[in-house]
Protein backbone atom coordinates (compact mmCIF):
# COMPACT_ATOMS: atom_id res chain seq x y z
CA UNK A 1 0.00 0.00 0.00
CA UNK A 2 1.28 3.22 -0.98
CA UNK A 3 1.72 6.46 2.02
CA UNK A 4 -1.53 8.09 2.50
CA UNK A 5 0.26 11.38 2.18
CA UNK A 6 4.36 12.16 0.38
CA UNK A 7 5.46 15.53 -0.05
CA UNK A 8 8.56 16.46 -1.42
CA UNK A 9 10.04 19.84 -1.15
CA UNK A 10 6.27 20.88 -1.83
CA UNK A 11 7.04 25.47 -2.16
CA UNK A 12 4.48 27.72 -2.49
CA UNK A 13 4.02 31.46 -3.30
CA UNK A 14 1.42 34.05 -3.29
CA UNK A 15 1.82 36.82 -5.54
CA UNK A 16 6.10 36.11 -5.29
CA UNK A 17 6.00 36.27 -1.32
CA UNK A 18 7.11 32.11 -0.58
CA UNK A 19 4.62 31.13 1.90
CA UNK A 20 5.82 27.32 2.07
CA UNK A 21 8.97 26.69 1.81
CA UNK A 22 10.13 23.00 0.76
CA UNK A 23 7.64 20.56 3.19
CA UNK A 24 8.84 16.86 3.19
CA UNK A 25 6.89 14.48 4.90
CA UNK A 26 5.41 11.42 4.78
CA UNK A 27 2.01 9.50 6.65
CA UNK A 28 1.22 6.03 6.93
CA UNK A 29 -2.44 4.75 5.99
CA UNK A 30 -4.30 4.79 8.97
CA UNK A 31 -2.54 7.93 11.17
CA UNK A 32 -4.25 10.88 12.46
CA UNK A 33 -1.82 13.60 11.92
CA UNK A 34 -2.38 16.80 13.80
CA UNK A 35 -1.54 20.30 11.91
CA UNK A 36 -0.52 22.45 14.33
CA UNK A 37 1.37 26.27 14.29
CA UNK A 38 0.65 29.93 14.53
CA UNK A 39 -1.75 32.14 12.25
CA UNK A 40 -0.45 32.22 8.61
CA UNK A 41 1.98 29.54 8.82
CA UNK A 42 0.63 28.36 5.72
CA UNK A 43 -1.49 25.51 7.27
CA UNK A 44 -5.10 26.06 4.76
CA UNK A 45 -2.52 26.64 2.24
CA UNK A 46 -0.83 23.30 2.51
CA UNK A 47 -4.33 21.50 2.96
CA UNK A 48 -5.80 22.94 -0.08
CA UNK A 49 -2.82 21.76 -2.30
CA UNK A 50 -3.40 18.27 -0.65
CA UNK A 51 -7.02 18.85 -1.14
CA UNK A 52 -6.52 19.26 -5.28
CA UNK A 53 -7.86 22.83 -4.54
CA UNK A 54 -4.53 24.66 -5.79
CA UNK A 55 -1.86 23.27 -8.22
CA UNK A 56 0.31 26.36 -8.58
CA UNK A 57 3.03 25.41 -6.30
CA UNK A 58 6.65 23.54 -7.04
CA UNK A 59 7.62 19.84 -5.60
CA UNK A 60 5.59 16.54 -5.46
CA UNK A 61 2.60 16.07 -4.01
CA UNK A 62 1.04 12.25 -4.26
CA UNK A 63 -2.29 11.44 -2.41
CA UNK A 64 -2.69 7.79 -1.47
CA UNK A 65 -0.13 7.01 -4.39
CA UNK A 66 -1.83 9.74 -7.27
CA UNK A 67 -0.12 12.82 -8.10
CA UNK A 68 -2.63 15.54 -6.98
CA UNK A 69 -1.30 17.91 -10.26
CA UNK A 70 -1.72 15.29 -12.37
CA UNK A 71 -4.78 13.87 -11.31
CA UNK A 72 -6.90 15.94 -9.08
CA UNK A 73 -10.63 14.45 -9.62
CA UNK A 74 -9.06 11.04 -8.92
CA UNK A 75 -7.86 12.31 -5.33
CA UNK A 76 -11.17 14.12 -4.98
CA UNK A 77 -12.75 10.91 -5.40
CA UNK A 78 -10.99 9.75 -2.68
CA UNK A 79 -11.07 12.30 0.02
CA UNK A 80 -13.19 14.10 2.06
CA UNK A 81 -12.24 17.60 2.49
CA UNK A 82 -13.35 19.84 5.75
CA UNK A 83 -13.14 23.36 4.43
CA UNK A 84 -12.14 26.13 7.01
CA UNK A 85 -15.21 28.33 6.27
CA UNK A 86 -17.48 27.25 3.36
CA UNK A 87 -21.14 28.76 2.07
CA UNK A 88 -23.74 26.11 2.53
CA UNK A 89 -26.41 26.39 0.45
CA UNK A 90 -28.68 28.30 2.52
CA UNK A 91 -32.05 27.60 0.69
CA UNK A 92 -31.42 23.78 0.94
CA UNK A 93 -32.65 21.47 3.90
CA UNK A 94 -29.28 19.06 5.06
CA UNK A 95 -31.40 16.06 3.31
CA UNK A 96 -31.35 18.17 -0.15
CA UNK A 97 -27.67 18.95 1.05
CA UNK A 98 -26.78 15.24 1.17
CA UNK A 99 -28.39 14.33 -2.17
CA UNK A 100 -26.51 17.00 -4.11
CA UNK A 101 -23.32 15.80 -2.67
CA UNK A 102 -23.87 12.55 -2.84
CA UNK A 103 -25.20 12.45 -6.18
CA UNK A 104 -21.45 14.41 -7.34
CA UNK A 105 -19.98 11.64 -6.21
CA UNK A 106 -21.84 8.83 -8.28
CA UNK A 107 -23.74 7.46 -4.99
CA UNK A 108 -27.70 5.98 -5.42
CA UNK A 109 -29.96 7.99 -3.29
CA UNK A 110 -30.70 4.42 -0.74
CA UNK A 111 -27.29 4.99 0.59
CA UNK A 112 -26.78 8.12 0.49
CA UNK A 113 -29.51 8.55 2.92
CA UNK A 114 -28.34 5.51 4.93
CA UNK A 115 -24.90 6.97 5.49
CA UNK A 116 -26.43 10.60 6.04
CA UNK A 117 -28.75 8.87 8.64
CA UNK A 118 -26.37 7.37 10.92
CA UNK A 119 -23.66 10.17 10.33
CA UNK A 120 -26.48 13.02 11.66
CA UNK A 121 -28.04 10.56 14.44
CA UNK A 122 -24.19 10.20 15.73
CA UNK A 123 -23.99 13.76 15.67
CA UNK A 124 -27.40 15.25 16.80
CA UNK A 125 -28.57 16.62 13.63
CA UNK A 126 -31.33 14.25 13.17
CA UNK A 127 -34.49 16.45 14.03
CA UNK A 128 -33.04 18.94 11.74
CA UNK A 129 -33.02 17.37 8.73
CA UNK A 130 -35.97 18.68 6.76
CA UNK A 131 -35.33 22.53 7.78
CA UNK A 132 -33.86 25.05 5.57
CA UNK A 133 -30.13 25.93 6.72
CA UNK A 134 -30.29 29.62 6.37
CA UNK A 135 -31.56 28.98 10.63
CA UNK A 136 -28.81 26.99 11.59
CA UNK A 137 -25.88 27.78 13.97
CA UNK A 138 -22.32 27.78 13.23
CA UNK A 139 -21.99 24.20 14.78
CA UNK A 140 -24.90 22.81 12.72
CA UNK A 141 -23.95 23.89 9.52
CA UNK A 142 -20.25 22.30 10.64
CA UNK A 143 -22.13 19.16 11.56
CA UNK A 144 -23.49 19.18 8.10
CA UNK A 145 -20.63 19.58 6.27
CA UNK A 146 -18.66 17.39 8.34
CA UNK A 147 -21.19 14.65 7.58
CA UNK A 148 -21.47 15.54 3.94
CA UNK A 149 -17.61 15.30 3.70
CA UNK A 150 -17.97 11.80 4.78
CA UNK A 151 -21.17 10.49 2.93
CA UNK A 152 -18.60 8.66 0.35
CA UNK A 153 -16.64 6.87 3.04
CA UNK A 154 -13.72 8.53 1.97
CA UNK A 155 -9.83 6.64 2.42
CA UNK A 156 -7.96 9.69 3.70
CA UNK A 157 -9.91 13.20 5.34
CA UNK A 158 -8.75 16.44 5.56
CA UNK A 159 -10.35 19.13 8.02
CA UNK A 160 -9.17 22.62 8.63
CA UNK A 161 -10.38 23.13 11.90
CA UNK A 162 -13.02 20.96 12.34
CA UNK A 163 -13.62 21.46 16.15
CA UNK A 164 -14.88 25.39 14.97
CA UNK A 165 -18.00 26.03 16.52
CA UNK A 166 -18.81 22.77 18.14
CA UNK A 167 -20.12 22.88 21.73
CA UNK A 168 -18.25 20.98 24.59
CA UNK A 169 -20.06 17.36 23.76
CA UNK A 170 -19.97 17.50 20.28
CA UNK A 171 -16.29 17.89 20.22
CA UNK A 172 -16.03 14.46 22.22
CA UNK A 173 -18.93 13.32 20.12
CA UNK A 174 -16.67 14.31 17.01
CA UNK A 175 -12.99 13.30 18.85
CA UNK A 176 -14.54 10.15 19.12
CA UNK A 177 -15.85 9.92 15.28
CA UNK A 178 -12.03 10.48 14.24
CA UNK A 179 -11.01 7.51 16.38
CA UNK A 180 -13.35 5.08 14.96
CA UNK A 181 -12.60 6.33 11.38
CA UNK A 182 -8.98 5.40 11.63
CA UNK A 183 -9.54 1.97 13.33
CA UNK A 184 -11.43 1.35 10.05
CA UNK A 185 -8.11 2.05 8.21
CA UNK A 186 -9.39 5.74 7.32
CA UNK A 187 -6.44 8.40 6.97
CA UNK A 188 -6.89 11.93 8.71
CA UNK A 189 -5.29 14.99 8.55
CA UNK A 190 -6.43 17.68 10.32
CA UNK A 191 -5.05 21.56 11.60
CA UNK A 192 -6.22 22.78 14.92
CA UNK A 193 -5.61 25.47 17.32
CA UNK A 194 -7.47 23.41 20.29
CA UNK A 195 -3.64 22.13 21.92
CA UNK A 196 -5.64 19.98 24.62
CA UNK A 197 -7.49 17.79 21.97
CA UNK A 198 -4.17 17.72 19.53
CA UNK A 199 -2.18 16.29 22.26
CA UNK A 200 -5.06 13.21 22.93
CA UNK A 201 -5.97 12.36 19.49
CA UNK A 202 -3.42 12.38 17.14
CA UNK A 203 -0.99 9.56 16.61
CA UNK A 204 1.19 12.28 15.33
CA UNK A 205 1.68 15.87 15.56
CA UNK A 206 3.35 18.14 12.70
CA UNK A 207 3.97 21.88 13.92
CA UNK A 208 4.57 24.25 10.89
CA UNK A 209 6.22 27.80 11.57
CA UNK A 210 6.70 30.16 8.99
CA UNK A 211 6.32 28.02 6.33
CA UNK A 212 8.93 25.12 7.45
CA UNK A 213 8.17 22.10 9.88
CA UNK A 214 9.73 23.18 12.88
CA UNK A 215 8.53 19.71 14.72
CA UNK A 216 7.29 16.37 13.10
CA UNK A 217 6.49 13.03 15.53
CA UNK A 218 4.45 11.61 18.25
CA UNK A 219 3.37 13.51 21.32
CA UNK A 220 5.79 11.99 23.57
CA UNK A 221 8.82 12.11 21.02
CA UNK A 222 7.89 16.05 20.24
CA UNK A 223 7.94 16.70 24.01
CA UNK A 224 10.72 14.43 25.33
CA UNK A 225 12.65 16.22 22.57
CA UNK A 226 11.73 19.94 24.05
CA UNK A 227 11.90 18.69 27.49
CA UNK A 228 8.23 20.00 27.72
CA UNK A 229 4.94 18.14 29.13
CA UNK A 230 2.17 19.49 27.31
CA UNK A 231 1.84 21.22 23.45
CA UNK A 232 1.32 24.36 24.21
CA UNK A 233 4.79 24.43 26.02
CA UNK A 234 6.23 22.94 23.35
CA UNK A 235 4.26 25.53 20.68
CA UNK A 236 5.33 28.22 22.59
CA UNK A 237 8.98 27.36 22.44
CA UNK A 238 9.32 25.85 19.32
CA UNK A 239 7.38 29.37 17.31
CA UNK A 240 9.31 31.61 19.52
CA UNK A 241 6.19 33.17 21.58
CA UNK A 242 6.32 33.37 25.23
CA UNK A 243 4.17 31.88 27.16
CA UNK A 244 1.19 33.55 29.62
CA UNK A 245 2.72 36.34 31.94
CA UNK A 246 6.38 36.69 30.49
CA UNK A 247 5.58 38.88 27.33
CA UNK A 248 4.90 42.38 27.36
CA UNK A 249 1.85 43.51 28.95
CA UNK A 250 -0.81 45.50 26.99
CA UNK A 251 -1.35 48.81 28.50
CA UNK A 252 -4.87 49.16 29.19
CA UNK A 253 -5.00 52.81 30.55
CA UNK A 254 -4.18 55.85 28.47
CA UNK A 255 -0.90 58.08 29.19
CA UNK A 256 -2.55 60.98 29.15
N1 LIG B 1 -5.09 33.91 -1.43
C1 LIG B 1 -4.01 34.42 -0.85
N2 LIG B 1 -3.34 35.45 -1.43
C2 LIG B 1 -2.23 35.97 -0.87
N3 LIG B 1 -1.72 35.54 0.30
C3 LIG B 1 -2.33 34.53 0.92
C4 LIG B 1 -3.52 33.93 0.39
N4 LIG B 1 -3.91 32.93 1.23
C5 LIG B 1 -3.02 32.93 2.24
N5 LIG B 1 -2.08 33.88 2.06
C6 LIG B 1 -0.93 34.17 2.96
O1 LIG B 1 -0.21 32.95 3.12
C7 LIG B 1 0.26 32.81 4.45
C8 LIG B 1 -0.26 31.47 5.01
O2 LIG B 1 -1.67 31.55 5.16
P1 LIG B 1 -2.55 30.30 5.61
O3 LIG B 1 -3.99 30.71 5.54
O4 LIG B 1 -2.12 29.11 4.87
O5 LIG B 1 -2.09 30.15 7.16
P2 LIG B 1 -2.73 29.28 8.34
O6 LIG B 1 -1.57 28.59 8.98
O7 LIG B 1 -3.83 28.44 7.83
O8 LIG B 1 -3.28 30.40 9.32
P3 LIG B 1 -4.51 30.39 10.38
O9 LIG B 1 -4.06 29.57 11.55
O10 LIG B 1 -4.63 31.84 10.77
O11 LIG B 1 -5.72 29.85 9.69
C9 LIG B 1 -0.23 34.03 5.21
O12 LIG B 1 0.83 34.97 5.22
C10 LIG B 1 -1.38 34.54 4.38
O13 LIG B 1 -1.50 35.94 4.49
Amino acid sequence: MPPALELRGLRKSYYQKPVLFGLDLTVAPGQIVGYIGPNGAGKTTTLRILGGLDNRFDGEVRVLGIDVRKDPLSVKRRIGYLPESADLYDVLTPAEFYDLVGSLHGMEEPRIRDRAARLEEYLGLSYRRNQRMDSFSKGMRQKVLLTSILLHDPDLIFMDEPLNGLDANSVIRVKDLLRQLTERGKTIFYSSHIMDVVERISDRIILLNDGRIAANGTFAELNARAHSDNLEHLFTQLTGGRAGGEGPRFNLDSDE
